[in-house]
């Protein structure tokens, strides 16, 4: 072992979380180090979000050719998807995005240290060789994806987001464990490219949606392009050709398994047990969201390692808040955004604000439209799914919505707006809607709410009742 080296910080992981604090901290001193084991190039741009969405991206050009003879095009169906060009271009361009991120360490020479972390105490680290005192501690070590214990037997059979876009090639049929943001994004894509697919989730409702409506409405869209099975406990067992999976009513024989059970913060041999705070029963500590300070130590734990919102968006957050106290004389309190969330499913799955399960049902107004009739919808062949949106009964704040409908990315990023400026229903009916666009759909949904509510004025434009024809609303 070297001598020891003593740092104002040290950050663990250079991933989104970590390189957000690396940002704010070179602003302050250059007195700092960052450790990260594994590779560099950050979870979203190497296995995550980026490439996911170059496999869906390609999966639903694909898929337009189902539509194409309703546009009075024709020969679509002549057309092939040539699987390792797919997943060759999602390697391209994975290898672009990372070679994106892998600048913001490239100039850190000896304060960049390629190893495992652990902590020996509040203020001290130990990487490789290296043993590091540092004033304050900024721990983004990430998560991992969960691979059942048993399921390990199957050997590289079992697919999961770190593997998946390695493949070179992908079999005629997989299953997909957990029907979360990843196994539905995924589950859906494959299904796109013509691969047999069936899903699995041990709960009633995929995607993690609240609004019992809109699950339905989403659950029963994806259906109609690979087998769902809700509430499954499913075993997997060797079979003559392939991996059976079994469930109680009924088994099918697949090539290979994509476990999307959910990801694990990589808190194992980090050593939070030296720090002398309390621990719950999963190893997490207490870490205040507004300061990611963990307790009263001069830790901050941010990214999905601390659990709370293992989101892009939110671990850029977590880690800017994280660089900053990690510089600062007295602790910085931030407010955290609106909460939004898009999985990139055909129709889009978003929420935004409260979700229907966190509201009480007695206080809130709901509104909701459905695209199946929407006239811009209908003009792209995309008219299918639902939006409903929360309002305070007392006053029509707008509080929340859930959705399953087209453009759903932007829908969300404009409530998100909406609900963090505190608008009512009565407000929003204010704002210009295009003809013919999307949006209109959720006008719709919010002239539903109005009309529960108060006249504001005795006119609030938008606001008047529909006009009946339906190219029109
Ligand atoms: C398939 C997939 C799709 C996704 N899609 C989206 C999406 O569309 N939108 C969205 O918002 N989010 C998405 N996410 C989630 C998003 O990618 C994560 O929330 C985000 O990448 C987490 O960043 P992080 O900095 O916490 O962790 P990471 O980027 O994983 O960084 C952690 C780093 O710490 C290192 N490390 C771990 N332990 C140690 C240690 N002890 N010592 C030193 N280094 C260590 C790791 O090797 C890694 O380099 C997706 C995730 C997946 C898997
Ligand atoms: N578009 C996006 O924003 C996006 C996309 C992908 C991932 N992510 C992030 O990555 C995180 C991890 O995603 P994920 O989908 O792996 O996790 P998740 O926690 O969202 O979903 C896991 C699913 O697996 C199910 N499950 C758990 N154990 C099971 C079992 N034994 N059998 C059957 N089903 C089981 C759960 O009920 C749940 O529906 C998410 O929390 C999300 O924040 C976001």
């Amino acid at each position: 072992m070297s001598n020891i080296e003593r740092v104002d910080v040290a950050i663990v992981g250079a991933g989104t979380a970590g390189l957000a604090a690396l940002r704010e901290i070179r602003k302050r001193t250059d007195d700092f180090v960052l450790i990260n084991a594994g590779s560099y190039g950050t979870t979203c741009a190497r296995v995550g979000c980026m490439p996911s969405k170059a496999l869906i991206a390609a999966a639903n050009a694909f898929h337009a050719r189902t539509r194409l003879d309703e546009f009075g095009i024709r020969g679509g169906e002549a057309l092939v998807a040539d699987i390792p060009a797919v997943l060759h271009r999602v390697r391209v361009l994975r290898d672009h995005f990372v070679s994106g991120v892998l600048k913001a360490t490239e100039d850190l020479g000896s304060r960049n240290i390629a190893a495992h972390a652990r902590l020996d105490g509040p203020n001290r680290l130990i990487a490789g060789e290296h043993v590091i005192e540092a004033k304050r501690i900024v721990l983004a070590p990430g998560s991992s994806p969960i691979v059942p214990e048993q399921w390990r037997a199957f050997g590289d059979r079992i697919i999961t987001s770190d593997t998946l876009f390695e493949q070179k090639d992908l079999p005629r049929r997989i299953g997909v464990v957990g029907l979360g943001a990843i196994g539905v994004e995924i589950a859906q894509a494959l299904a796109r490219l013509g691969i047999e697919v069936y899903g699995f989730d041990g709960a009633d409702r995929i995607a993690g949606v609240s609004d019992e409506r809109i699950a339905q409405v989403a659950q029963d869209l994806l259906a109609q392009e690979f087998a769902i099975h809700l509430g499954a406990q499913v075993e997997l067992a060797e079979a003559d050709d392939g991996i059976e999976m079994r469930w109680d009513g009924g088994n099918v024989v697949v090539d290979k398994v994509i476990a999307s059970v959910g990801r694990r913060p990589n808190l194992k041999g980090l050593g939070l047990d030296t720090l002398g705070v309390p621990l719950d029963d999963k190893g997490m500590p207490e870490v205040d969201s507004n300061t990611m300070r963990i307790g009263d130590t001069t830790i901050f734990l941010a990214g999905d390692a601390n659990g709370q919102r293992p989101l892009l968006h939110e671990g850029a957050d977590d880690g800017h808040i994280a660089g900053l106290n990690a510089t600062s004389e007295n602790p910085i309190h931030l407010s955290r955004r609106i909460p939004l969330s898009v999985v990139f499913s055909d129709p889009q799955i978003a929420s935004v604000g409260q979700r229907a399960g966190e509201l009480n049902p007695r206080t809130i107004l709901t509104g909701e439209v459905s695209f199946a009739r929407q006239g811009r919808a209908r003009t792209m062949q995309e008219n299918y799914g639902l939006l409903r949106l929360y309002a305070a009964r007392e006053n029509g704040r707008l509080l929340g919505a859930e959705m399953v409908a087209p453009a759903a990315e932007h829908m969300g990023h404009l409530l998100a707006l909406a609900i963090g400026q505190k608008l009512t229903v009565h407000d929003l009916l204010r704002m210009p809607f295009y003809h013919p666009t999307l949006e209109e759909g959720l006008r719709t949904a919010l002239r539903m709410i109005a009309r529960e509510l108060p006249p504001c004025s005795i006119s609030d434009l938008a606001g008047c009742g529909p006009i009946g024809v339906e190219a029109l609303e």
